[in-house]
């Protein structure tokens, strides 16, 4: 997992980069599993549903973190960022996710996108978006997954997540975070 860089985090324990959580544990590692195996458990479940809007996108952030953070589908209160890119602000975060859900029901969430090709690249777009936006403290990277899997399956898509390659999908979200959707494009493409 990257780690953000932040300075002073209220959210976690005093002295530590370990976010606060329902187990209290205070060790990063342990965290991660723990973590892990709750997304798991709860990755068994019925998604939420909803209406593929900001509200939609919190609430599965909710189901799969419900069990470890108090603050699970809420929006970040802090400045984060990673490697060296700053994310949003969190006063904006609302309003930026907001028109950016607005756009993606403006484009009918890609259904008529009618290509792979085009689908993946809208995809792409859509995820560079609400990754510049960033709006969970912690937890981004896998419900942006989630979320990928659900709008390709409502535009009759099937994501196969057994094909994500990390390191180069992680380097195609890195790129872009700058403007350059094309490698991110092709990793979704390359899963459909
Ligand atoms: N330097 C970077 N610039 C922009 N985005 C980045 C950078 N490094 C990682 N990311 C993106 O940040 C997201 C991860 O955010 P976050 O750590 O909140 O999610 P996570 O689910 O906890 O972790 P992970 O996705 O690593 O399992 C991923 O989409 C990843 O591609």
């Amino acid at each position: 997992m990257v780690r953000y860089n932040l300075l002073d985090d209220p959210l976690c324990y005093p002295g530590t980069q370990v976010l606060k959580n329902k187990a209290g544990i205070t060790v990063q590692e342990d965290l991660e599993q723990f973590e892990n195996l709750m997304f798991a458990s709860r990755a068994e479940e019925e998604l939420p549903n909803g209406a593929l809007d900001f509200e939609h996108y919190r609430a599965v952030h909710h189901h799969f973190f419900q069990d470890v953070y108090d603050w699970a589908g809420e929006i970040r209160t802090i400045r984060t960022g990673k490697g060296q890119n700053w994310f949003c602000y969190p006063e904006h975060i609302e309003a930026q996710a907001n028109d950016l859900f607005a756009h993606l029901a403006e484009r009918n969430h890609f259904t008529e996108a009618g290509a792979k090709s085009r689908f993946a690249e809208d995809a792409a777009w859509f995820l560079s978006e609400i990754n510049a936006i960033h709006p969970f403290r912690e937890g981004n990277g896998r419900v942006q997954l989630v979320f990928l899997t659900m709008l390709a399956r409502n535009a009759g898509y099937d994501l196969n997540e057994d094909m994500l390659q990390p390191a180069l999908f992680l380097a195609a979200m890195v790129r872009s975070f700058s403007g350059d959707i094309r490698p991110l494009s092709k990793q979704i493409e390359d899963m459909l």
